[in-house]
C-alpha cells in the first residue's frame, strides 16, 4: 500500500460521509476516472474512485475529488501527499477542502453556474453537496456503484414536482463499459424545512400534525404512480414476499441476538401474505421523515436511494409500494421518541393521529391494505434494530419497542394498536 493509500485511508476515517468508519478497511487502488479542469490548470481537479478492502472479504468504491498543484504552489486545503506527474512532483489535495479548486470544478462541469458562490453545506451525511448559490445544489456521491445512480435516475423520470428538478449528471465511464453517475445538479427547494425537524418539533409542543401528514400521504400516492408509469409494474407472489421477510428477519436475528425470541411470532406476520398476489414497481425503499422536504409548495421527497446496507441491484428491484407507507408509518412512531415522554398518552396521541391522517391521504380515504402494511412495518421495525445497533446503539429501543408489540400482540392485530407500550 502507498503512502498516499494510507493518508487518504486515515483522512476517510475522519470525514462524516464515510459510511465504513472502523471496520478495518484498506485501499487497494486509486484510480483517476474523470479529468474536469485542463490538466495543467493550478488547480487542476479530477475524479478518482478509491477501491476499499474489508476484512470480511467485501469490496467497496469512493468516489473522491481531487486537486493537483505543482509543489512549488501554495496549497490550501486538507493534502493527502504527493505523485509524481511528468518527473514533477504534485500535490494531492481533497478538492472538498479547497475553495478555489470546488470553483474551478463547477465552473468545468456545471458551467451555467460559473458565477454563483460555491460552498460545502455543512450537515450532510452520507454524500457531500454543495450550494450553488441559494437556489441549487451541487451533490457529489460518495459511495458509488458501477452504473446509474439509483436518485438520479428517478430523478430524470420524475422531471421535478414533488421532487426536486434535476439540472445536471455528473458521469465518468467507469469501469469499462459502464456509465457511472459521480454527482447531480438539482433544484435546492426554496423554503424547505426538514420533515423529520418540522414533525420532531410538532410532537414536542403537541401540535396537531394531521393536515401535513395527510398532504404527505398523498403526495407519496402521486410519486408512486408516476413511478409506475414511469418504469412499470409486475405482479409478485406474496408467499415470495412472505419468504423473503422470514429470511431477512433470520439474518437480522443473527446479529441482533435481542430480536431471537420474537421469531416464531413475527414470522406468523409474514404468513398473511401467503396466498396473495401484489403489484411491485419502483419505489423509494427507505422512505422516512428524513427523506421529506416540507416548504410554502407542499412536500417534496428526497433521496430514492434505498436502504443504505442493500447492493444498488437490491434497491433498484421492484418492491410494494406499502414498503414505503410503512417506512413513513415506522418514522411517526420514531417522532415520539422526541417527545419528554415517548410513552405517555400524549405522545402516543400525536402518532397515531399523523399515521391515520397519512393513511388517509395515501389510501384517498380507502381503507389500508392491513396484511401488506403489518408485514412490511414489522420487516421495517426488524431492519431497524439492526440498523440502530450498528450506528446508534441509544436508539434500538425505539425499534425494538414495536418488534415486541407485534410479537405480542399477534398478526391479527395492527401493529400501530398499541395496548402495551412500555415493554422494554
Ligand atoms: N433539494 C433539496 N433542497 C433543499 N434541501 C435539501 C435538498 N436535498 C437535500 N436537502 C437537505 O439535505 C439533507 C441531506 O440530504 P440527503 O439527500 O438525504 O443527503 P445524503 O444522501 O447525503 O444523506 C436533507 O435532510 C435536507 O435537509
Ligand atoms: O437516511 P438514510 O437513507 O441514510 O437512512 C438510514 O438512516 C436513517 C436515520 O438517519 C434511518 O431512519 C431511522 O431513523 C429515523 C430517525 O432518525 C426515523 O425517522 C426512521 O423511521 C428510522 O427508520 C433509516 O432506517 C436508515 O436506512
Amino acid at each position: 500500500m502507498s503512502a498516499l493509500h494510507d493518508a487518504w485511508m486515515s483522512h476517510l476515517e475522519s470525514v462524516r460521509w464515510f459510511g465504513g468508519k472502523g471496520a478495518g478497511a484498506s485501499i487497494v487502488g486509486l484510480e483517476p476516472v474523470a479529468t474536469h479542469t485542463d490538466p495543467d490548470a493550478v488547480p487542476a481537479v479530477r475524479s478518482e474512485v478509491a477501491t476499499l478492502a474489508f476484512p470480511d472479504g467485501h469490496t467497496e468504491y469512493y468516489h473522491l475529488l481531487v486537486a493537483l498543484y505543482p509543489e512549488s504552489e501554495h496549497t490550501p486545503g486538507t493534502v493527502l501527499g504527493t505523485e509524481e506527474a511528468d518527473g514533477r512532483g504534485v500535490r494531492v489535495v481533497d478538492a472538498t477542502t479547497d475553495p478555489g479548486a470546488l470553483a474551478a470544478f463547477v465552473a468545468a462541469t456545471a458551467p451555467a453556474f460559473s458565477e454563483v458562490p460555491v460552498a460545502v453545506w455543512r450537515g450532510e451525511q452520507s454524500n457531500t453537496t454543495l450550494t450553488l448559490g441559494k437556489s441549487d445544489l451541487y451533490k457529489l456521491f460518495r459511495r458509488i456503484e458501477p452504473g446509474p445512480n439509483l436518485d438520479a435516475e428517478v430523478l430524470v423520470a420524475l422531471s421535478g414536482d414533488r421532487v426536486p428538478a434535476l439540472r445536471g449528471r455528473l458521469t465518468a465511464d467507469w469501469p469499462a463499459g459502464h456509465t457511472t453517475d459521480l454527482g447531480i445538479v438539482l433544484e435546492r427547494i426554496a423554503g424547505a424545512e426538514d420533515g423529520w425537524e418540522r414533525a420532531t418539533a410538532a410532537c414536542v409542543a403537541g401540535a396537531d400534525f394531521r393536515r401535513e401528514a395527510r398532504d404527505l400521504g398523498a403526495a407519496l400516492a402521486e410519486v408512486h404512480a408516476r413511478l409506475a408509469d414511469a418504469f412499470g409494474f409486475e405482479e409478485r407472489s406474496g408467499d415470495d414476499l412472505a419468504d423473503t421477510m422470514a429470511s431477512r428477519l433470520d439474518a437480522a436475528a443473527a446479529v441482533a441476538p435481542p430480536l431471537a425470541e420474537h421469531v416464531p411470532a413475527l414470522r406468523s406476520a409474514f404468513d398473511a401474505l401467503r396466498g396473495h398476489t401484489l403489484a411491485v414497481q419502483r419505489v423509494h425503499g427507505d422512505f422516512h421523515l428524513g427523506q421529506t422536504l416540507a416548504s410554502p409548495a407542499g412536500w417534496t421527497i428526497i433521496d430514492f436511494e434505498g436502504e443504505p446496507a442493500k447492493t444498488a441491484a437490491e434497491r433498484r428491484a421492484f418492491d410494494s409500494p406499502w414498503r414505503d407507507v410503512a417506512g413513513m408509518v415506522r418514522s411517526f412512531d420514531y417522532a415520539r421518541s422526541a417527545h419528554p415522554e415517548p410513552a405517555s398518552a400524549e405522545a402516543l396521541a400525536w402518532a397515531d393521529a399523523a399515521t391515520a391522517a397519512f393513511l388517509d391521504g395515501y389510501c384517498a380515504g380507502e381503507p389500508p391494505r392491513a396484511d401488506l402494511l403489518n408485514g412490511y412495518v414489522i420487516d421495517k421495525a426488524v431492519y431497524e434494530v439492526v440498523y440502530e445497533i450498528r450506528n446508534r446503539p441509544d436508539w434500538v429501543q425505539i425499534p425494538l419497542r414495536a418488534v415486541i408489540a407485534a410479537s405480542v400482540s399477534g398478526p391479527e392485530e395492527h401493529p400501530l394498536r398499541r395496548s402495551d407500550d412500555d415493554v422494554s
